[in-house]
């Protein structure tokens, strides 16, 4: 299929638009009507600037207020129309898009409709160009896939043809299911948006918050599976109005599009086998053929990961021995230093902590440049190698990092952001690298602490979709729901990725204001990929490790006993038991049965801190507690 992307999509100036898309080797795009208008070029340069980066200018778009009416203005349409296949010749584009009609003017007669569409095509067709008629979720007339597609039918032009769009379809909540029903060489376009669910007008919806699919909620997947039942053999297109992609720089943007689009082809066509294989199940042979005409993505299945196998941190002498420091009062043990290199273990349960000191390592460039920093996570996977080549398959740049002298090679890819993300198996030690520590200088016991819970990441607000797309597409994880959090001087937008099992969880925090301490982190850092802002270590006896932890000097974020109180009048708790938190600076959310426990240490360096937890039954992350953790962090460290 031609993978495509509208230009409205992206960030930039349309020349730049253009060599963003073409960069990230899509084969065509949608230019958008204004994207053109406000262009400083003919149509015949820019045909020439895209043929020169081997795009097609595929669609141009939108038509609008056209079908259904009256005469008079009907005329004057015709003639608005000429104009525009003049613009279309010249751009050597062969499709315009008509959306449904949405004036005050526009009747309810689908018999005008259908025969001002086949006045439209016979126009179109003495140029040999082609008209797609699209149902607008809020046309004032027209509005489901299905009233387009009678109306088309009804028109009878081999000129005109129906223009799909998931958004439209999905945010009404209409059945995808008679796509497939649908011949495909009908249906002359297809244009792919995903959207977070939202209580919103439609219209503001659809214009401020699309996104590619894999970001949002919408069932994407079985829309385009639908699409490729019916025998549609066009374009792949994403055409994606959102305020933050506005923004966006347009390269990132244009490789978050691919990948969407190459995640999507791999799930559809898992799908697609599926049905092919049971010749009984609905639709097998449609299936069979989508998949002999077709060439969709087949990127190495998914890993189901398996929790975090180390986290390295990045920093120069001073921070490494503060950090290590740290790492001993939360009670982990020194086990090993570097066969050749200034890097050291810690190890606690199962947990692995590295400290990478090594001047010229790219930890250390990363301490030079953003300060104490998490610059490798090492995940465990049942097969390293393949997890990191569907990362590459998904567009991830893989990275190698230098050998020493018997050291093991791990399979890494790069992260948004730049942290470096190694697919280790399960169960294997670090040690081999290690020189056992056998001085007996470090004694420490342990406090209970057993495994991460989960990570946290402070994140610009145009990463958060992009870190979606990587946690779901390229690490197999699944995305919760959104929240937003008051932190005192701005809301952060939350949102937890997990593997389905849960042995891997990570927490993506953008702040919405520039003046939080996630917004402050990711300033200071100078980076908006993605710095860990806390790491959640996990005890089965909080109270013990709390204890344990303060016993050697760990220091805790202090709780205000005004939350104490609250507890007690919100929910069925003993008060001893509450009293008992308190003394420990544990706060607790109880949903759906479960409970979770959780104590934040005082941040290291200003950077990251430690959070305690214990989970029983509990799925979530304690957001209820958040804005309690924001206010005392920052009425114990007002700036
Ligand atoms: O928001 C709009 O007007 C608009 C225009 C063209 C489209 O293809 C679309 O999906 C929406
Ligand atoms: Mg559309």
């Amino acid at each position: 299929m031609r993978r495509s992307i509208a230009t409205v999509s992206m960030s930039g100036t349309l020349s730049q638009k253009l060599e963003a898309i073409a960069a990230a080797r899509f084969d065509g795009i949608e230019l958008f009507e204004a994207d053109f208008i406000n262009h400083n070029g003919s149509a015949r340069d820019l045909r020439r600037q895209a043929e020169d980066l081997g795009l097609g200018i595929d669609l141009y778009q939108p038509f609008r207020d056209f079908e259904g009416m009256p005469d008079a203005q009907f005329q004057r349409s015709l003639d608005r129309a000429e104009r525009k296949f003049d613009v279309m010749e010249a751009l050597g584009c062969p499709l315009v898009l008509v959306c449904s009609n949405t004036s005050p003017l526009a009747l309810n007669d689908p018999e005008r409709a259908a025969a001002q569409l086949h006045e439209l095509a016979e126009r179109a067709a003495r140029r040999n160009l082609r008209i797609g008629y699209e149902a607008l979720a809020w046309g004032r007339w027209v509005n489901l896939y299905q009233q387009a597609w009678q109306i088309v039918e009804r028109a009878d032009h081999p000129h005109l043809g129906l223009i799909l769009d998931s958004f439209h379809t999905l945010s009404l909540k209409d059945d995808p299911s008679g796509i497939a029903q649908i011949p495909g060489e009908r249906i002359f376009f297809v244009q792919m948006a995903d959207a977070p669910l939202m209580s919103l007008d439609v219209i503001q919806w659809a214009r401020h918050h699309r996104n590619f699919p894999g970001q949002g909620q919408l069932d994407v997947e079985t829309f385009f599976e639908q699409v490729l039942l019916s025998g549609y053999n066009g374009n792949l297109s994403l055409e994606i109005f959102n305020d933050v992609f506005r923004e966006t720089p347009n390269r990132r943007t244009a490789v978050d599009a691919m990948r969407s689009l190459l995640y999507l082809e791999s799930q559809v066509r898992l799908r697609l086998n599926q049905r092919a294989q049971t010749p009984d199940a609905p639709e097998g042979a449609a299936a069979a053929r989508a998949l002999q005409r077709l060439d969709l993505a087949m990127p190495p299945p998914a890993q189901a990961l398996q929790g975090y196998n180390f986290i390295e941190f990045g920093v120069d002498e001073a921070h490494g021995q503060a950090l290590g420091e740290t790492f001993e009062a939360l009670g982990f043990e020194h086990v090993g230093h570097h066969r050749s290199k200034a890097v050291d273990l810690y190890r606690q349960g199962d947990i692995q902590f590295v400290i990478n000191t090594q001047p010229g390592s790219e930890a250390r460039q990363r301490f030079d440049d953003q300060g104490p920093n998490v610059c490798a996570f090492g995940l465990n996977a049942a097969d390293p190698v393949q997890a990191a080549n569907r990362a590459a398959a998904l567009l991830s740049a893989r990275h190698h990092s230098p050998l020493g002298p018997q050291e093991l090679q791990l399979p890494a890819i790069i992260a948004p952001g730049g942290a470096v993300v190694h697919f280790v198996h399960q169960g294997t030690p670090l040690d081999a690298d290690f020189e056992p520590r056998t001085t007996g200088a470090s004694t420490a016991t342990g406090a209970g602490l057993t495994h991460i819970d989960h990570v946290a990441l402070a994140l610009a607000h145009d990463q958060l979709d992009t870190w979606t797309l990587f946690g779901k597409a390229i690490l197999g994880l699944q995305a919760g729901d959104s929240q937003e959090l008051a932190d005192p001087f701005g809301l952060i937008r939350n949102c937890a990725l997990s593997t389905p099992s849960r042995e891997l969880r990570l927490v993506m925090n953008a702040s919405t204001s520039q003046r939080t301490r996630t917004a402050r982190q990711v300033h200071t850092t100078g980076h908006s990929g993605g710095s860990v802002h806390h790491l959640a270590l996990a005890t089965a006896d909080i109270f013990a490790t709390v204890r344990r932890l303060s016993e050697r000097g760990v220091k805790w974020v202090p709780i205000s006993a005004n939350y104490y109180d609250d507890l007690l009048a919100r929910l069925d708790l003993d008060e001893a038991l509450v009293r008992q938190m308190q003394a420990h600076h544990i706060v607790c959310d109880v949903s759906e049965g479960g409970r979770y426990l959780h104590a934040y240490t005082e941040a290291f360096a200003d950077r990251f801190f430690f959070e305690v937890v214990q989970r029983d039954h509990y799925d979530g992350y304690g957001a209820v507690n958040a804005a309690v953790r924001m206010a005392a962090q920052t009425q114990a460290r007002p700036r």
